[in-house]
């Protein structure tokens, strides 16, 4: 396949070797300073575009190939007011969007132990549910896109939840689900769920050891994605 990346840092750079290693074609590298360079490509030779860049340029990226009927895989965290804009415009232009705020295959059974643990968890008034995740000192948003993910998840499953918050931010509230970030180099993410009571905790973490998992899951979601349409998720993806 002919992929474009649209975002060439830490993650853009390990899609691109496991997609070569893959077979397929890497046909532009853009990053915040070489966006030019889209204008010289054809976009009927790019099978996908694979977007990792950052909050602020991802609608802009994807919008981009999106109009040029390219399908989409982005893992950018940190830009999801937008995506409705994107869904809408993947259907008007009959083409794929795909969206993950974690691309591996581990951190996705962990979201299937978080949502079974916060249902088993409901009606149990004396624990209080927490929540940790840290990551590098680059990373540019808080929390993390993987822990808004488990968040809402716990606050679908326990009904006296209403929303999260940035414990830094807020005052505790019965209410609303606190998350800790951290920031501490090299950390490639970790992400944690505590309930405690007076009697004891149950603690469930997720720590990855490298970016691996989550660029070689991007490369798999692109291949599978070849003449798919329609705005696509991991549910869509994984067979478990
Ligand atoms: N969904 C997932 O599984 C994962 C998501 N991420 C997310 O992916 C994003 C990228 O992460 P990293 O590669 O670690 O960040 P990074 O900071 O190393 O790389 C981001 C790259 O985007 C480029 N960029 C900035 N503005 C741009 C623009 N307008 N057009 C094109 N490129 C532009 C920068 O030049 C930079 O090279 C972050 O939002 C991060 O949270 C990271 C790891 C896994
Ligand atoms: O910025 C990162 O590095 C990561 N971002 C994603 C997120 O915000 O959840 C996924 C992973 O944790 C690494």
């Amino acid at each position: 396949m002919n992929i474009l990346l649209l975002g060439y840092g830490k993650m853009g750079k390990i899609i691109g070797e496991i997609a070569e290693s893959r077979g397929h074609h890497i046909v532009g590298k853009i990053n915040i300073d070489n966006r030019e360079d889209l204008s010289m490509l054809d976009p009927d030779t790019i099978d996908v575009a694979i977007e990792f860049s950052q909050p602020d340029a991802a609608f802009e990226n994807i919008s981009w190939a999106i109009n040029r009927k390219i399908p989409v895989v982005s893992g950018t965290t940190g830009w999801l007011e937008k995506k409705p804009a994107i869904a809408s415009l993947t259907l008007e232009k009959e083409t794929a969007f795909f969206y993950a705020s974690n691309f591996s295959v581990g951190v996705n059974i962990f979201f299937r132990v978080n949502r079974f643990l916060a249902g088993l968890m409901k009606d149990q008034k004396d624990y209080k549910v927490t929540m940790e995740e840290i990551h590098h000192t680059e990373k540019k948003d808080a929390p993390s896109g993987t822990a808004i993910t488990l968040a809402e998840a716990i606050i679908d499953e326990i009904p006296s939840l209403r929303n999260w918050k940035l414990a830094e931010d807020a005052s505790e509230s019965e209410k609303e689900l606190m998350i800790t970030s951290k920031r501490i180099d090299p950390a490639p993410g970790t992400h944690i769920v505590r309930y405690r009571s007076e009697i004891d905790d149950i603690e469930i973490s997720h720590t990855a050891h490298s970016r691996k998992g989550f660029a070689l899951g991007a490369v798999l979601v692109a291949e599978w994605i070849k003449n798919k349409n329609g705005v696509l998720s991991m549910d869509d993806f994984l067979s478990f």
